[in-house]
């Protein structure tokens, strides 16, 4: 079942004062809404952030997490430490880490398998650069790295899947995909998910919008037929910004 969906990337933001600051903030705010809320606050604030919204309409997700088990790989957290204090959710595939942490289609693909082998949801990221969109290439690009990532998954696994087309140049620019660039992506690949999983796997994908979404326009994208909520940065560190968005709905 398609879902509305406002998740928060938190990003390096937050030490632990912050981040208690922002929950009290987040909770004077919370009202039933149409939208699954979640926040992804960083490694050291996990537990304590869910630990201190266990009572609230918020889901607490990671920003990322690594393909093996466990073992000598110094600084990555796997899926059963994610899971041990209670997190259900990762995001995978952010363009940050695509960029800053060499994460390629491949190791995504790894890192999409041992999340599910877990039974944990996934927030699956990708978009173009400027340069694929001024060169025409966006659709290509952002094809590629669908299917290079998760085209080698059953159709049952993709209830376990949101997609988030965060197009690259709108990411922290203040730049925003014009609601109907969202919208023809978005229909784009939901296209591209039907032709080898058919319309119901289509249909049923919950797809995500992020890049400089604020109070100011999340109407306007959320009101897009195949905008089905969106992954927030900048926003989703002020907790007033952060529901007004949430409340597009
Ligand atoms: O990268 C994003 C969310 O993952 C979007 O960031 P901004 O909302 O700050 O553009």
């Amino acid at each position: 079942m398609r879902k509305h969906i406002v998740a928060g990337n938190w990003k390096m933001n937050n030490d632990l004062a912050q981040t208690e600051t922002l929950i009290s903030e987040l909770k004077k705010q919370i009202k039933t809404s149409d939208a699954e809320v979640m926040i992804a606050p960083s490694f050291t604030n996990l537990w304590h952030t869910f630990e201190a919204t266990r009572n609230d309409d918020i889901e607490v997700v990671a920003q990322n997490m690594h393909f093996a088990e466990n073992g000598a790989y110094t600084g990555e957290v796997s899926a059963s430490m994610l899971k041990s204090v209670g997190i259900q959710t990762v995001i995978l595939g952010h363009s940050e880490r695509r960029a800053y942490y060499n994460e390629t289609d491949e190791s995504l693909a790894k890192k999409v398998d041992a999340a599910l082998a877990h039974d944990m949801r996934i927030i699956f990221c990708f978009g173009e650069e400027l340069a694929d969109r001024k060169a025409g290439n966006e659709e290509s690009v952002v094809e590629s790295q669908i299917k290079n990532a998760l085209f080698h998954l059953e159709a049952l696994t993709f209830k376990n899947i949101v997609l988030a087309y965060e197009p690259v140049w709108a990411i922290g620019t203040g730049e925003t995909a014009s609601p109907e660039q969202a919208q023809d992506m978005h229909a784009f690949i939901r296209k591209t998910l039907e032709s080898k999983y058919g319309n119901v796997v289509a249909d049923d994908m919950t797809i995500l919008y992020g890049g400089s979404v604020k109070p100011a326009n999340a109407k306007e994208i959320f009101g897009k037929p195949d905008v089905d909520g969106g992954l927030i940065g900048g926003a989703a560190l002020k907790a007033e910004d952060f529901y007004a968005i949430v409340n597009a709905f």
